[in-house]
């Protein structure tokens, strides 16, 4: 039976023809009659089968009558008889022809088929069944829906969406059974968001207004509600709306090609239809509605959807915000329709051919209070403005959307934002980035930049919070000694061996804190044995830190490991237990006591490296410091026009020719109100902490550069009392712009200390600043050896 029914569907590009028609309206009887059969006798696969095959039906008749504009003339002659369109109904002609064309069907439904309460009654799943009292109205069947649509497109083919808008009321107030034909196109969403609202509030409900005709469609809902598993088979999309100008019919061919594959696949497969459609299980389509309660459209598209936004997408839309909010709305609704609805703003040759987009497109709108979003993808990851994306970033399909859109909505058309999912983001802005070569050439640059600070960042860690725990003491033992001949051995059980420790010990092989690990335990003592053997004591852990590691335990400095190979021990192994030879005394001679080891000690430890060098770079971002090192040291610190660029400290070792070395800390840039956590705040001048004198960096290209240098003392002195005050040289650097000169005077005129300016990109006049860095190391070993203190040597 199923074979005979898709055989009724013309496969190839021939000519639908009035016969094609009248065989699928008839096979849709047929159809519907068969389920009411099977359903009847509770054959549930039997029925979700037909179902299938009937809603193809209904989708294919929407088709042509969307692609069509010559529809009616191949649907049979309209019926003598007057039906109820309800309120505000179609057009006489209009509502004559698509009666007539239901009649056969709905004659039989009326007559043959049972009604649809009680169709409803027997197949009823779900709470809240409202049966449909007023079957005699309900006689329309489907197929009326290829009728009213065949002047889609026209003006006077628009009059037909009164009738239907009216509907939307009573979908918006629970009335939400009734599945709508596609009457109109903008009728053709209701059911999607209605099958929605009912999968949400298990309300089903026939509805008695205009869309009482569409009973055949009516049992469509109940059915599929019937059938969990093909509840959204109502939701299936609608056929690709094709206006009247593009409606040919080698168009339409096309599009019932994509049908059937559509179909292939729907059918083909032993999924419920409605996985093909919402393979997400409608999660998406459930955020959204939340996403967008006010005027919303939701609705999986395929392509053929897709193309109804295409070819004057604005009426599409506009309907289903009207329906989502209800009948305060319907009036807006009305007026917003039809003058776009008639235009088909947006419609350009060509870009039908989108329609053959694999990709399931979620497509909606919303209006705030001045913004109208067009929304693709099912979540708003991000808004764009038409112009940040540029022309040649949007697709001709996104184009006619935009088209349709300011044409239904010319007030927000500067504000109309499109929302794109983030991949889609990312590829876009990977566009624009590399349009031009310039913008690629920066963008590598940049992406490399950044990939060797992530680098740093990663590896470059200067505090920690580590759990430490020393081993337990082994275990005493009780045994006796055991000879031949020897009755009383006397007791020899061992002493178990000491936990060992953890220990935290300078290394200055180690540069950060990054290998310190969250949680160390120290190795556990040995169990003692007989013969008076003792346990081994458990290894010390051996935590390596860079040197100049501070030690914080609450708060408070417990260690400063400033020095190569200094140690700390951080947890103490436990003792170990004693064996029963420990517990021999003249009032016991055969003790049986043994004793555990004790657990270690536990602490948390907070460890904080303060980078251990001489001098200290300290500047504004982009002042130079990272170059000045580079130029005066080996190092080698990232280097880029602009600020931030050094987001880790370095240290760069300066070799002088009798050996002695001085380190150079270069540290991230300070800016103005660093200490209220401004810029990146001041937590890394920790860094200079333990630099024994600071060379402020100032750049001499920008105006009033004291005002630099006050700045930076004055953080500097925010951060920690006296920092500032520490021997120190002022270097003014950029002398090789033409402004440094001027602004190199008026500096030396505002300040007392001795100012050296140089170029660190040109090398000019390095050999002042080496000079009298060392003139700053020689004065502070003087001083470390006159309080008989090592200097920190490198
Ligand atoms: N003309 C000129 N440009 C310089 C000089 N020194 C540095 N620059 C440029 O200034 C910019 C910033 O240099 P950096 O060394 O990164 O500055 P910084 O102080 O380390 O900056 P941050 O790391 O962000 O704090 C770069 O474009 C350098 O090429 C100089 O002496 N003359
Ligand atoms: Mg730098």
């Amino acid at each position: 039976m199923s074979v005979a029914f898709a055989s009724a569907r013309p496969r190839g590009k021939g000519e639908v023809t009035q016969q094609t028609i009248q065989k699928m309206l008839d096979e849709n009887h047929h159809l519907i009659q068969c389920i009411m059969d099977y359903q009847s006798k509770g054959k549930t696969a039997e029925c979700t089968q037909y179902q299938q095959i009937l809603h193809r039906n209904l989708v294919y008749l929407a088709t042509i009558a969307d692609s069509n504009q010559n529809m009616q003339s191949l649907l049979p002659a309209p019926p003598t008889q007057n039906m109820n369109l309800g309120p505000g109904g179609m057009t006489q002609s209009a509502s004559n022809q698509s009666l007539h064309s239901q009649s056969n069907l709905s004659d039989a439904i009326g007559t043959g088929l049972p009604p649809s309460s009680l169709m409803q009654s027997q197949i009823s799943n779900g709470p809240n069944h409202v049966s449909m009292q007023q079957s005699g109205q309900n006689t329309m069947p489907t197929t009326s829906l290829s009728m009213t649509v065949s002047s889609h497109g026209t003006g006077p083919g628009y009059s037909h969406t009164v009738p239907a808008s009216q509907n939307v009321p009573m979908q918006g107030q629970g009335s939400i059974g009734n599945y709508v034909s596609r009457t109109n196109i903008s009728m053709q969403s209701n059911p999607v968001s209605m099958m929605h609202q009912q999968a949400a509030t298990s309300h089903y409900n026939s509805a008695q207004g205009g869309s009482q005709h569409y009973q055949g469609q009516s049992s469509i809902a109940m059915m599929s509600q019937s059938n969990q598993g093909n509840s959204m088979m109502g939701q299936r999309p609608m056929g690709p709306y094709r206006p009247s100008q593009q409606g040919s019919s080698q168009q339409y061919m096309g599009q019932e090609e994509y049908y059937s594959e559509q179909y292939s696949h729907g059918q083909g497969s032993s999924e419920p239809m409605n996985q093909q459609y919402y393979p997400d299980g409608h999660g998406d389509y459930a955020y959204q509605q939340s996403s967008y309660t006010e005027q919303s459209y939701d609705r999986s598209f395929e392509d053929s959807t897709q193309h109804y936004y295409e070819g004057g997408n604005s009426q599409y839309s506009q309907p289903q915000a009207g329906y989502q909010q209800g009948a305060a709305q319907q009036q807006t609704y009305s007026q917003q329709q039809y003058p776009n609805q008639q235009n088909y703003p947006g419609q350009q040759p060509g870009y039908g051919k989108a329609m053959r987009l694999k990709t399931q497109i979620h497509c909606h709108t919303r209006e705030s209070n001045d913004s109208l979003f067009l929304c693709l993808g099912p979540s708003r990851l991000g808004l764009y403005t038409v112009d940040m994306l540029g022309s040649k970033i949007l697709s001709s399909r996104t184009w006619a959307l935009l088209d349709g859109l300011r044409q239904w909505r010319p007030a927000y058309s500067p504000h109309i934002q499109i929302c794109l999912l983030q991949q889609q983001v990312k590829n876009w802005q990977r566009i624009l980035s590399t349009s031009c070569a310039k913008c690629a050439k920066n963008q590598r640059l940049k992406q490399k930049t950044a990939i060797s600070e992530k680098k740093l960042t990663r590896y470059f860690v200067d505090h920690r919070r580590v759990c430490v725990i020393g081993g337990c003491g082994g275990q005493g033992i009780y045994s006796f000694h055991s000879e031949p001949r020897k009755e009383f051995g006397g007791p020899d059980g061992g002493n178990g061996g000491d936990g060992g420790h953890v220990i935290l010990k300078a290394d200055q092989q180690i540069k950060s804190l990054a290998s310190v690990l969250p949680f160390y335990r120290g190795f556990d003592g040995e169990r003692g044995r007989s013969k008076n053997c003792y346990g081994a004591n458990g290894g010390y852990t051996y935590i390596k830190v860079p040197v100049g590691t501070m030690v914080k335990e609450d708060g408070e400095i417990v260690a400063d490991l400033a020095q190569h190979g200094k140690e700390y021990v951080a947890a103490y192994g436990g003792t170990g237990g004693k064996g029963n030879r420990f517990f021999l005394s003249n009032e016991n001679r055969a003790p049986m006591t043994a004793t555990l080891g004790e657990s270690g000690q536990e602490r948390v430890l907070h460890l904080e490296l303060k980078t251990m060098a001489h001098a200290g770079l300290v500047g504004f971002p982009n002042a130079g410091k990272s170059s000045l090192l580079r130029a005066i040291s080996n190092a080698k610190p990232a280097v880029a026009p602009y600020p931030f660029t050094t987001l880790n400290p370095h240290v760069g070792i300066v070799h002088y020719q009798d050996y002695e070395q001085v380190a150079v800390a270069d540290v991230p840039g300070i800016i103005r109100g660093a200490h209220l956590n401004r810029g990146l705040g001041f937590a890394f001048l920790r860094h200079i902490e333990h630099c024994r004198f600071l060379l402020f960096v100032v750049d001499l290209s920008v105006s009033e550069p004291w005002i630099q240098l006050q700045d930076l003392k004055y953080e500097l002195e925010q951060y920690e009392e006296g920092l500032s005050k520490r021997p120190h040289a002022v270097i003014g650097n950029k002398m090789d712009l033409p402004q440094s000169k001027a602004n190199l005077l008026l500096l030396k005129e505002r300040v007392e200390q001795r100012v050296i300016p140089l170029s660190a990109l040109t090398g000019d006049n390095l050999e002042e600043l080496l000079l009298h860095l060392r003139d700053l190391y020689d004065a502070y070993v003087n001083t470390e050896q006159s309080r008989r203190q090592n200097p920190v040597k490198w």
